[in-house]
């Protein structure tokens, strides 16, 4: 298949197959999409998606609406009726056939929710692909350690233009800070206003960390050993995250999955965990989208010549001309700039 294609069958929103008003009675044997229970898909395997239905989803119906008495994993496979229309952990679902959660019983997603943001997959030299990993996120956790192994501030700024571009917000996490200080790495993010969290495990995690976390969907995205299993066993007691396991020959780990898994958090919202994820393809980001997560170099450039990308190269961009006259500052401006022509570093960078 064409990466033409690919995109097109996971970008497609209007050919959802979305059932049709029931024109003729119901039988048995054609159930209706309108008798649904909605959830959410905490991961997927080989073509089965778990999918969470929470306490007190609603379940519509012939017999009326109902709403579920606990929260529960339902087994369950793509309806043929969605066609080409792709499910990703994070996506909201509508579920039919046996939904109870029962072992051996495997439901049907009929419907995907049009989402509000889809983070994508790193295109790199072995998967040329940009495939959608993580829908609805609201935040892109960059989890760095600042020592063991070291930061990799290129790496950071990767990460960044991948969430900007997906209006993902990110929030840099920076772990194993008894092993060395966060100063200089926090000063490097300060210009672009990035929220930062920083942890150690030898001391409680900070409130600020469950504040920053509560009640939104967390992508959690870091090299191997910086900590984040360590954060999400943490965060979340009984999710028994495997940690510490130095990579075997393969250098991939022995716990090391490559699928996203979505946890709930006890205190509201969500972490996805994507272990095999480490940075984001960005040939796709758009300059011109991406200035608009900065909303006061936004409207500064525009007074820029028509297709100014704004980098340092171009000779009449604003952005100089507003530096000069004090109106933004020129850390600020030259952070935007590193996180521009980051994009065309390789992906590993
Ligand atoms: N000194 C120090 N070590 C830490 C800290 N957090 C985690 N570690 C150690 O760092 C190692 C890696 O931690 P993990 O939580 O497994 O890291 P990970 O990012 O999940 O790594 P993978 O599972 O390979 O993806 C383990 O030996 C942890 O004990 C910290 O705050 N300080
Ligand atoms: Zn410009």
């Amino acid at each position: 298949m064409s990466s033409r294609q690919r995109r097109f069958e996971v970008d497609d929103h209007e050919s959802y197959g979305r059932p049709a008003r029931r024109t003729r009675p119901r039988t048995k044997q054609r159930p209706n999409y309108t008798d649904a229970t909605t959830a959410v898909v905490v991961t997927r395997d080989r073509g089965r998606y778990t999918c969470r239905v929470e306490a007190g989803a609603v379940t519509t119906g012939d017999a009326g609406t109902a709403a579920d008495a606990g929260a529960r994993q339902v087994l369950a496979m793509r309806a043929r009726t969605l066609g080409r229309t792709s499910v990703i952990v994070g996506d909201r679902v509508r579920l039919v056939g046996d939904v109870s959660g029962d072992p051996g019983t495997l439901a049907r997603i009929v419907e995907v929710e049009e989402r509000a943001t889809v983070l994508r997959r790193t295109a790199d030299d072995d998967d040329p692909i940009e495939r959608p990993i993580v829908a609805n996120a609201d935040q892109l956790v960059i989890v760095t350690a600042l020592a063991d192994p070291p930061p990799r501030p290129r790496l950071i700024d990767r990460c960044l233009v991948a969430a900007y571009d997906a209006d993902v917000e990110p929030l840099l996490c920076l772990t194993k800070a008894d092993l060395a200080s966060p100063d200089d790495l926090l000063d490097i993010y300060r210009p672009l206003g990035v929220h930062s969290v920083v942890t150690r495990h030898d001391e409680e995690l900070g409130d600020l960390v469950r504040e920053r976390l509560a009640g939104r969907v967390s992508v959690l995205v870091g090299h191997s050993g910086v900590g984040k299993s360590t954060l999400v066993n943490t965060l979340i007691p009984d999710a028994h995250r495997a940690t510490g396991e130095v990579s075997d020959v393969t250098g991939r780990g022995r716990h090391t999955s490559t699928q996203a898994v979505m946890l709930p958090l006890p205190f509201g919202g969500w972490i996805v965990d994507t272990p095999g994820i480490r940075s984001f393809g960005l040939a796709h980001v758009d300059p011109h989208r991406l200035i608009g997560a900065f909303g006061d170099l936004d409207d500064v450039a525009e007074e820029c010549p028509r297709g100014c990308t704004h980098q340092r190269t171009e000779p009449e961009c604003a952005l100089d001309d507003a530096v000069a006259e004090g109106r933004l500052d020129a850390a600020r401006v030259e952070s935007y700039r590193r996180l521009l022509d980051s994009r065309e570093l390789r992906a590993g960078d």
